[in-house]
Parts: C-alpha cells; structure tokens; sequence
C-alpha cells in the first residue's frame, strides 16, 4: 500500500502554480521532499495534510480519498509539523505533548485518560525529553523544541508523519541527533515519515526515498543513490558540482567555489 498518492494536483497562488502534481510516497519508509526555495515543496506537504486545498486534483491517504476522511479520523492518520517558527505556544512541554491527544477525546469528557498519560509519557521517552516535562515550551532550546514537537506528533499515534525542514536553525550536532530520532521512529514504529528538506546530505543519508521539485513541478523521484548525481544538481538547483559517495554518503563539491585566498587577499 501507498502512504500517499496524488493524482493531477495543481494549484495556482498569485504568480506560483502547482503544476499536475502526480506521485506516490511509499508506506513505512522515509521519504525526502527537495528542491530550491519556493519551488511549491511546503505547498505540496499543506494540501496533503489538508492545510491548503488544491485547485484540481485528488490526494489519496492509505488508498483513501483524503476528502473523505472526518476531521478526527485524518488526524488519527496523518501528523503534520508544520515549520516551527510557526508555533511557541505558552504551555508547559506536557500540556503540548497532550495536544497530540485531541482527536482521541470522547465528545462528553475533555479529561485525558490513563492510557493518553502513558502515551504521552511514551512519547516523552523516546524523544529523551521528560526531563523538561514541566517546563514552559519556549523556554527551551531549538533542538529540544524540535523533539518535544516530535513527542506531541508521537502521541498522536498516527501512521503518517510529514515535518516541513525539521532541522532548520539546529545546529549540525542536534540537526543528526534529530535525524537519528526520525530514523529511530521509522523503524520502531514503522511510521511513514515524509519531510521537506534542503540539506541534500542529509536527506541521502536518511531517507529511502527523495522526491526533487522545481517550478512548482516533480522533476526526478528515486532511491538517494540513484538521483543524486552531477546532472541531478545542474538540473535541480543550476549548480555546477561534483558527487563522491563515500561508504554511502554523498559529498558534493561545487565546481565554481573560489579559492579561500581570493577572500584574504580582498581583506589585505
Ligand atoms: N499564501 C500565499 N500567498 C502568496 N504566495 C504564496 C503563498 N503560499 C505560497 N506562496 C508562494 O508559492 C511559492 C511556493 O512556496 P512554498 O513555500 O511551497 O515553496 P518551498 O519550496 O517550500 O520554499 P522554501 O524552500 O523557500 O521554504 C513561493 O513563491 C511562495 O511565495
């Protein structure tokens, strides 16, 4: 089965068109959305996830139109972490994570239950974060927020994950650390993870699966290994480059850097 498939989406905002947008993400794996900035990967992961409604074009969730879905059944299905400059909500780490157990209340009772408090202390777990459980969310640092948002999406317990550039603003240590918990994720719980990204080695490096997009268009899709390639970065991002993979892991080398000395002779 398909985690998501999209048949013919296409949706125009302002000068920006999404242009027939069809593919399919494969369930259980990790899969990375690439491309350069403003190329329609964001807009791509708010229409799956029901944010932003295409203009044409249908979206399918596990084989089923995601039109069909009621509201708490879709988000039993499918988390979304939106970019996090978008949310630093005044509440302490616990009160976030409990969010994730919405769609689960029964109409009648706002209260959460003995089973919601184990998965939300579960969710804390594995994230390493119930160390800040009473802790006021923003007063946390990047790297820790990005966890407990992690941990809110776990207690969720959907199947499908989508984070649009988890990573930004982490630096390259909590950046992997991140990218080590999303793995960790994928393979305890088999969760489809999907995620925009720009950092191309990193998204080699973790992902099953990448799909490019430019122009509001899907350009390649493919295992890391196959897409990425020097023609993969001229075409993708006009850049003139290199690709070595050692043990696996690409390094790509621009072709047209300058010499480190043109910098220090320009400041003599
Ligand atoms: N609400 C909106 N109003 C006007 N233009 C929008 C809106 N949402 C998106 N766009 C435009 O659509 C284009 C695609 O945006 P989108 O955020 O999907 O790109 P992206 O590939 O995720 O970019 P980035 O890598 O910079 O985050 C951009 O030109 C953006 O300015």
């Amino acid at each position: 089965m398909k985690a998501i498939q999209t048949k013919g989406i296409s949706l125009k905002i302002d000068k920006f068109q999404l242009d027939n947008i069809s593919l399919s993400i494969p369930s259980r794996k990790i899969t990375s959305i690439v491309g350069p900035n403003g190329s329609g990967k964001s807009t791509l992961l708010k229409i799956i996830s029901r944010l932003v409604t295409a203009n044409d074009g249908t979206v399918y969730v596990q084989n089923k139109n995601a039109k069909n879905y009621k509201t708490k059944e879709f988000a039993k299905t499918i988390a979304m972490l939106p970019q996090s400059k978008d949310m630093l909500p005044n509440v302490t780490v616990r009160e976030l994570i409990s969010f994730g157990r919405e769609p689960y209340k029964h109409f009648l009772s706002n209260r959460l239950n003995e089973e919601d408090e184990e998965i939300i202390d579960a969710a804390m777990k594995m994230t390493k974060t119930t160390k800040h459980e009473n802790r006021l969310f923003y007063s946390l640092s990047g790297g820790e927020q990005q966890k407990v948002r992690i941990a809110m999406a776990l207690a969720q317990k959907t199947d499908i994950l989508l984070l649009d550039e988890p990573t930004t603003f982490l630096d390259i240590a909590h950046q992997y650390d991140l990218m080590e918990l999303l793995q960790q994720i994928n393979e305890k719980y088999n969760m489809t993870i999907i995620m925009v990204l720009h950092e191309l080695q990193q998204a080699a490096a973790y992902s099953h699966y990448m799909i490019a997009m430019k122009h509001g268009n899907i350009i390649e899709c493919g295992v890391p290994e196959k897409l990425l390639s020097t023609k993969f970065l001229h075409d993708v991002y006009e850049i003139d480059a290199r690709i070595l993979f050692e043990d696996g892991f690409p390094l790509i080398i621009p072709k047209t850097r300058r010499k480190q000395n043109d910098y220090c002779n320009e400041h003599n």
